[in-house]
C-alpha cells in the first residue's frame, strides 16, 4: 500500500476545500499512486483515471460537490473521485461482486449526481441539472467532464446546440482532451482539437500572464480583476465552441494545479453563458507502464505495480472477437464487397485484424453508432456488403436506425454483435441483454446466435450469403470453448436449428452460449433417470417452426434457454407454440432467460448463477416441471 499521508486526512471533498496548491499537488500524487495499487489488484479502467487525477482533486476543491454537480461522462475514470467521496475504504472492490462499480453510479453516493458508462450523455444530463436549478431558483454550479473520444457522439452536439436555450444559468463543460479514444481517435472534430492544443495559443499560456485578461470575454476579466492569478492559463478560441454559445477556455494543460484551479474557479463563476474548458492531458499519466503501452492501459487485468505486467489468463481456445475478425478476413479476401464497420472499438471488435488486413475496407467512424448503422445503410444501398460490429449493448443508441433505415428499408447489413449477454465486471450498463427481443421482433431480419466458435464462423458465413435482408449475429465476451474451426465455414440454411442430443422425455431448446450448461443439464438429468433432448436453435429469426414443434408434439416437457431478457427467444417460441395450438394438449413449457432486474457486476460465474442459467438450474427446472421434484443441490453433479 502507498505512503498517502495527506490522502489519509481527506475523507470527503470538503476537507481539501481549505489546502492550498501544494498540497492539492501532494494530494494528486497520493491519489495517484492509490489508484494504481487500488487496480494492480482488482483491473479496471486505469489510465483514464491516472489522466484526471489532478482534474478531479482540483473540481473537488473548487466546486462544493455534493451541492454543486459532477458528472462525469461515460464514468470509466472516475476512480480518483471514488477515493475522494467516501469510498476510499472500499476501492480494492472495484468491480468486485458487491463491490463498487466501476462506473458511476447514483445508488452507490451521492457524490454521483448522474449514473453512466455509455459514453457522450453527460454533458445532456448537466444540462438538465442546469435547467431544474434555474426552474427551482437554485444557486448551485453544474459541471460535466467529457473525454475527446466522448465528444464525437451526437448526443454531445445535440446538448451543446441546446445548452444556450435550455440554462440562463451556469454551466461548465470540462473537454478532457488526452488526444484518446480506446484506440487512438478519428474524426473532424479529434483533428480540430488537435489544431487547438498545437496552436501557439497552447504553446505559450504561461507566458500570456496578466495581459489575457484583457483579452478575455468581460465575466472573465471582471472575475481575473479579482484575482488577476486566475487568467493564467486562459485563452480563448474555439471558435466552433464559441459559435455554440460557449466561453471557450484553453487549452491549459490538465496536470498544472496551478493552471487548473483559478481557471475552474472563473468558469464556476460565469453564470451569463455556458463555458466549455478545454483540458488537455496525458491517458495513463504518471505511470510509465501506462504511458508508453500502445492503449494507455485503457483497460486492464490484475498487474504487478512495479512492472506493469498484467496477469492475463491463458486460454485453450481463441475468443470469440478474435475469430469474428479472422473470419470476417477470410471472407474478405475472396470477396471484395465487404466493408467493416466500428464505432471507436476496433481492438474490442476485432476489427483490429481486419483493419491491418483491409484499411481501406475499414470504417472507425467515432463513438456514432446511430451514424455507424445508418452509413452501414448506405453502404448496403449501393452494393456493398457491410458488417457493423457494434456491442450488444451500444447498438442500443443506434436502434431507431436499425429499424428506420435498415430494417424497413429492407438493406442487408450485417450486424455483427459482440458481448452479447452477461459481461462481468462492467456489469449492467454493458449487458448485452436485450439484443433477442430488440432485433427479433423487426419484420424480415434473421437473427442467429452462435453456440460456440464453429457456430460463429458459420453464422458469418451465412451473414456473406444474405443480400436481399439484414441479418445479425450475437457471440459472448471471452473465449470460445475450444471446438475446432473449419477452414471455410459452411453458411447454414436460414431458420434451421440442429439436434444436437436425442431424447425422450425433455427437450431443452437452446439458443446461443448456453449450449454446454444444456448438454450437461441433459447429463444431470440422465442420472435422474429422464431422457433429454437438447436442440440448438441457431435462429431466433425465422424460428425453425418446424423442429420446434416436433420438439413440442414428442417430449412432455420443452424447456427454452437464452443468455438475454425476457421478451426474447422464449416468448418467440411460446407464441409460435400458442398460434399452432401446441401447448393446447398439455405440452410443459417453461422458458429460461436473465432475470428481470439489471444485475450488478460480479464474476461471470456468479452471475450466470444469479440468473438460473447453469445446468443445474436447467436440470432442476425440467424434474420440477415433470413433478420429479428437485431442489437444485439434488442434481449438482
Ligand atoms: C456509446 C458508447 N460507445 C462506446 C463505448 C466504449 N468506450 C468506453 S470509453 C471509450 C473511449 C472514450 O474516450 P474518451 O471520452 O476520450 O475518454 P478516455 O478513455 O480517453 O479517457 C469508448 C469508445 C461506450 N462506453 N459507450
Ligand atoms: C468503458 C467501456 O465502455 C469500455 O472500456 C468497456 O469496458 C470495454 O469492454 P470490453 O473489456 O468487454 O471490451
Ligand atoms: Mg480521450
Amino acid at each position: 500500500m502507498p505512503d498517502t499521508p495527506l490522502l489519509d486526512t481527506v475523507t470527503f471533498p470538503a476537507d481539501t476545500r481549505g489546502f492550498d496548491a501544494g498540497q492539492l499537488r501532494q494530494l494528486a500524487d497520493e491519489v495517484r499512486a492509490e489508484t494504481i495499487d487500488a487496480v494492480s489488484v482488482t483491473g479496471g479502467h486505469l489510465g483514464s483515471a491516472l489522466g484526471v487525477v489532478e482534474l478531479t482533486v482540483a473540481l473537488h476543491h473548487v466546486f462544493e460537490t455534493p451541492d454543486d454537480i459532477l458528472i462525469w461522462d461515460v464514468g470509466h475514470q472516475c476512480y480518483p473521485h471514488k477515493i475522494l467521496t467516501g469510498r476510499r475504504d472500499r476501492i480494492r472492490t472495484l468491480r468486485q461482486g458487491g463491490g463498487l462499480s466501476g462506473f458511476t453510479k447514483r445508488s452507490e453516493s451521492e457524490y454521483d449526481p448522474f449514473g453512466a458508462a455509455h459514453a457522450s450523455t453527460s454533458i445532456s444530463a448537466a444540462l438538465g441539472f442546469a435547467a431544474a436549478r434555474d426552474q427551482k431558483g437554485g444557486s448551485n454550479r453544474v459541471v460535466a467532464v467529457i473525454g475527446d473520444g466522448s465528444m464525437s457522439a451526437g448526443m454531445a452536439y445535440e446538448a451543446m446546440n441546446n445548452a444556450v436555450e435550455a440554462t440562463s444559468g451556469q454551466l461548465t463543460v470540462v473537454l478532457n482532451d488526452n488526444d484518446m479514444s480506446i484506440a487512438p481517435p478519428v474524426g473532424g472534430m479529434s483533428a480540430y482539437l488537435a489544431k487547438l492544443v498545437s496552436g501557439g495559443t497552447y504553446r505559450s499560456f504561461r507566458r500570456l500572464g496578466r495581459s489575457m485578461a484583457q483579452h478575455l470575454p468581460r465575466p472573465f476579466r471582471d472575475a481575473a480583476k479579482k484575482a488577476e492569478e486566475y487568467a493564467r492559463g486562459m485563452v480563448t478560441g474555439g471558435t466552433f465552441f464559441e459559435e455554440l454559445g460557449f466561453y471557450y477556455v484553453g487549452p491549459i494543460d490538465g496536470h498544472d494545479m496551478e493552471a487548473l484551479v483559478p481557471v475552474l474557479k472563473n468558469a464556476a463563476a460565469i453564470t451569463d453563458r455556458p463555458v466549455l474548458v478545454h483540458v488537455v492531458t496525458q491517458k495513463g499519466k504518471g505511470y510509465a507502464p501506462a504511458e508508453n503501452s500502445a492503449d494507455k492501459y485503457h483497460g486492464v487485468v490484475k498487474f504487478d505495480v512495479v512492472s506493469g505486467k498484467q496477469a492475463k489468463a491463458i486460454s485453450n481456445a481463441p475468443s470469440y472477437t478474435k475469430v469474428f475478425g479472422t473470419e470476417l478476413i477470410k471472407r474478405a479476401q475472396h470477396d471484395p464487397s465487404i466493408v467493416a464497420i466500428t464505432a471507436a472499438m476496433p481492438g474490442g471488435t476485432g476489427l483490429d485484424l481486419f483493419g491491418q488486413a483491409f484499411p481501406e475496407r475499414t470504417y472507425d467512424v467515432g463513438i456514432a453508432e446511430q451514424h455507424a448503422v445508418t452509413f452501414a445503410a448506405g453502404l448496403a444501398a449501393d452494393g456493398m456488403k457491410p458488417f457493423c460490429a457494434i456491442y450488444s449493448t451500444f447498438l442500443q443508441r443506434g436502434y431507431d436506425q436499425v429499424v428506420h433505415d435498415v430494417a424497413i428499408q429492407g438493406l442487408p447489413v450485417r450486424f455483427a454483435m459482440d458481448r452479447a449477454g452477461l459481461v462481468g465486471a462492467d456489469g449492467a450498463t454493458h449487458a448485452g441483454s436485450f439484443d433477442i427481443g430488440f432485433m427479433g421482433t423487426l419484420p424480415g431480419m434473421v437473427l442467429m446466435a452462435a453456440a460456440d466458435e464453429a457456430e460463429l464462423a458459420a453464422m458469418i458465413a451465412t451473414a456473406c450469403e444474405i443480400d436481399d435482408r439484414p441479418s445479425a449475429f450475437r457471440y459472448p465476451r471471452g473465449d470460445g470453448v475450444g471446438v475446432e474451426i473449419p477452414e471455410r465455414a459452411a453458411p447454414l440454411e436460414i431458420g434451421r436449428g440442429r439436434i444436437v442430443r436425442e431424447g425422450t422425455s425433455v427437450a431443452i431448446l437452446s439458443l446461443g452460449t448456453r449450449l454446454q450448461e444444456s448438454l450437461k443439464a441433459a447429463d444431470l438429468l440422465s442420472a435422474r433417470g429422464v431422457s433429454a433432448t437438447v436442440a440448438d436453435a441457431r435462429f431466433a429469426k425465422p424460428l425453425d417452426a418446424e423442429m420446434i414443434l416436433r420438439l413440442a408434439r414428442e417430449h412432455e416437457c420443452l424447456i427454452t434457454v437464452e443468455e438475454g431478457a425476457m421478451g426474447g427467444f422464449g416468448a418467440f417460441v411460446l407464441q409460435l407454440l400458442a398460434e399452432k395450438g401446441a401447448l393446447d394438449a398439455g405440452l410443459k413449457v417453461r422458458t429460461l432467460h436473465l432475470p428481470d432486474v439489471f444485475q450488478d457486476h460480479d464474476k461471470p460465474e456468479a452471475m450466470y448463477a444469479a440468473a438460473g442459467l447453469n445446468a443445474d438450474h436447467i436440470a432442476a427446472t425440467a424434474l420440477t416441471a415433470l413433478g420429479i421434484g428437485a431442489a437444485r443441490g439434488a442434481v449438482r453433479a
